[in-house]
């Protein structure tokens, strides 16, 4: 029996997460549960599942995580917020679940040294897939990642054509049903450049042998190519319950979570190069993530305020990627990697933005 807490379970992520563990009482027990100002569910979640320990905001999520004992901390915050549970779980040594992804990103080599060997595991679904095809060779024999992306809602238009679309078209995601900040980032492909540094960080591969392939069914989550020649791929059906299950759970999988493939119809995949003129968030992540140090926090701390401004009707789409460019190009690194660095290099990238907007 795993004791889960789970950040973030008034969410996407939070909720499926609640939705595999009523299914599987006897492998899963929820011991904590947060959430950001929504407590209203929160407490309809604790109540439904007898939990206890419940916190709102991140600070009070990053107590709940030292003080529950538990087996897996799942976090499933949106947002550089979550760098602090994050951060809490690994040095509580929790197991991570971790699909807030900007926390890794932004924490970087923070967060990887205060992991123990495995104590990370993707929930996101590209790194899950990789993760998984990690299992089939050893990670000396790893060549190249491929990211698989959707495309977003927006695959083959222009970026001329872009500059008028709407928040609404934005959250019009083809193939996932996910929170508004990912969603948006997945029309910008700002999600797949935070999803490049992602993997870099997990698996400790060059930028250099990481490629993103756009395949518009979200079948295919994301493959392994070995030095033999040999591509190994993950696929499924686009449900996050088969990740965040694996990552509540691993390395055991969790019989019946996840809908098996429909062979009949695989004959519909389909791939294409990423069209980096109308999406250059890819080629800027790679060039942020070289960087590296406080240029990964104020590319996400930028590009929050900038996803934020759009939805508030503030900016148009295309001034989303062009701010996040403009303030990373203003950014003077700071030498030290330290949660105060960090904080100071996300407050200035978010004034910077801010200064952009109005
Ligand atoms: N949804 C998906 O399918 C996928 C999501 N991810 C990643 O998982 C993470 C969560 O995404 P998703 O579930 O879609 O997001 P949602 O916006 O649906 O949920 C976010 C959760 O975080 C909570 N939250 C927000 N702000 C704070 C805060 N300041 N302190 C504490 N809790 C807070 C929210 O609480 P409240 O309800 O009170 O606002 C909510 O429970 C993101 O990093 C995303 O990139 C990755 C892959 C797939
Ligand atoms: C489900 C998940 O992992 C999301 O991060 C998803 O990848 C977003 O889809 P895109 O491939 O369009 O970014
Ligand atoms: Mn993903």
């Amino acid at each position: 029996m795993k004791r889960v807490v789970i950040l973030g379970s008034t969410g996407s992520i939070g909720t499926q997460a609640l939705e595999v563990i009523r299914s599987h009482p006897q492998r899963f027990e929820v011991v904590g549960l947060s959430a950001g100002t929504n407590w209203a569910e929160l407490a309809e979640q604790a109540s439904s599942f007898s939990v206890a320990d419940t916190a709102l905001g991140a600070d009070e999520a990053e107590q709940l995580v030292r003080d529950v004992d538990a087996d897996v901390v799942l976090n499933g915050i949106t947002g550089s917020v979550g760098l602090g549970p994050t951060l809490a779980a690994l040095a509580a040594g929790r197991t991570l679940a971790l699909a807030n992804k900007e926390s890794l990103i932004v924490g970087g080599d923070l967060v990887r040294r205060a992991a123990a060997p495995g104590q990370i595991v993707p929930v996101d679904s590209e790194h899950s897939a990789i993760a998984q095809s990690l299992r089939a060779g050893s990670g000396s024999e790893v060549r190249r990642l491929v990211l698989t992306a959707s495309g977003g809602p927006f695959r083959g238009r222009t970026r001329a054509s872009l500059a008028t679309v709407t928040p609404e078209e934005a959250l019009a995601h083809p193939t996932w049903k996910m929170g508004r900040v990912v969603t948006t980032n997945s029309a910008t492909l700002m999600n797949k450049g935070l999803e490049v540094i992602e993997a870099h960080l997990l698996f400790d591969v060059a930028f250099e042998n990481i490629d993103v392939t756009v395949h518009p069914q979200s079948i295919v989550h994301s493959m392994v190519e070995f030095v033999d020649g040999s591509t190994i791929a993950q696929a499924s059906p686009p449900d996050m319950r088969l990740p965040i299950s694996l990552g509540l759970d691993w390395p055991d999988r969790v019989p019946g979570v996840g809908v098996p493939l429909d062979w009949t119809t695989a004959q519909q995949w389909s791939f294409e190069p990423l069209d980096d003129a109308a999406f250059p968030a890819v080629e800027l992540a790679k060039r942020v993530g070289l960087a590296g140090g406080t240029y990964p926090a104020v590319f996400n701390a930028a590009n929050e305020q900038a996803v934020h401004a759009f939805h508030d009707r503030s900016i148009g789409f295309l001034d989303i990627v062009d701010i996040v460019q403009r303030v990373v190009d203003e950014h003077e690194p700071s030498s030290e990697l330290s949660r105060e660095s960090l904080a100071d290099a996300e407050a200035w990238a978010r004034r910077a933005a801010d200064q952009l907007i109005d």
